[in-house]
């Protein structure tokens, strides 16, 4: 099977005095469904901010679809982030834009004629339940929709990979749900590789997946 990720012996770093992860060797498979836990200020959105390159390795070498992070060029790093998607706690929608137009971004960068990329638009919308709150902007709708708007921006460029910053902190249980489903859509349908930082592994979900911990810099495999 494909390796999406393959870290080797990295450490990441803010600044040159304190290592938040150290050494830490791991790999992770192409359609690999991956939860990663920690205590509070163990390091989880520090990894996954590697992971989208957002932070460089202080030593060691980490490799995300091939790229080799560490010394990474900026328009490689765009071209990487283009089969990405990013789903972030706080949602990281552009509120002066409608919902609409938050979503179709990613298609624009990815090269989608406009006609297309308003049809797909549509279609995803519909698929994250949110048909009814199209031209709307991000402050018109509640938390679990605007999640769910980041959820459809995430998934609009199929990418191979979704990396997830506890897409569920701030929702009911209605809307973890939902954003739950999707997720588990996206692996199971598409075969799309998903990692989420989270304090909570939900117990209906419906994949074999992976569990890494994060603890005094280390990370080990739990299952
Ligand atoms: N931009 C930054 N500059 C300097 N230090 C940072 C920065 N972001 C995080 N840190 C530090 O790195 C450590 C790990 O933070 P991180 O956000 O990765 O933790 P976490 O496990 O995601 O925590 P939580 O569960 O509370 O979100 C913390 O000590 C934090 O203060």
């Amino acid at each position: 099977m494909d390796k999406v990720i393959v870290a080797k012996d990295l450490s990441l770093a803010y600044s040159s005095s304190d290592t938040i992860i150290n050494k830490v060797n791991f790999s992770i498979d192409s359609g690999n469904f991956v939860f990663i836990t920690g205590a509070s200020g163990s390091g989880k959105s520090t990894l996954l901010k590697s992971l989208y390159g957002a932070l460089k390795p202080k030593n060691g070498s980490l490799i995300v679809g091939g790229v080799e992070i560490r010394g990474v060029s900026r328009s490689r790093l765009n071209f990487l982030r283009r089969h990405i998607g990013i789903v972030f706690q706080d949602y990281k929608l552009v509120k002066e834009w409608t919902i609409d137009k938050n979503i179709m971004l990613p298609l624009l960068i990815n090269g989608y004629v406009k006609s297309v990329a308003n049809n797909q638009v549509d279609k995803l919308l519909k698929h994250v339940r949110l048909n009814h709150q199209s031209g709307k902007f991000p402050l018109e709708l509640s938390g679990g929709e605007q999640q769910r708007v980041a959820m459809a921006r995430a998934l609009a460029h199929n990418p191979v990979l979704i990396l997830a910053d506890e897409p569920t902190g701030n929702l009911d249980e209605y809307s973890s749900q939902l954003i739950w489903n999707l997720l588990e859509g996206a692996n199971t349908q598409l075969n799309t590789t998903v990692i989420v930082v989270t304090h909570n592994i939900p117990k209906t979900l419906n994949v074999d997946y992976k569990h890494f911990h994060i603890e005094y810099g280390s990370i080990h495999e739990v299952c």
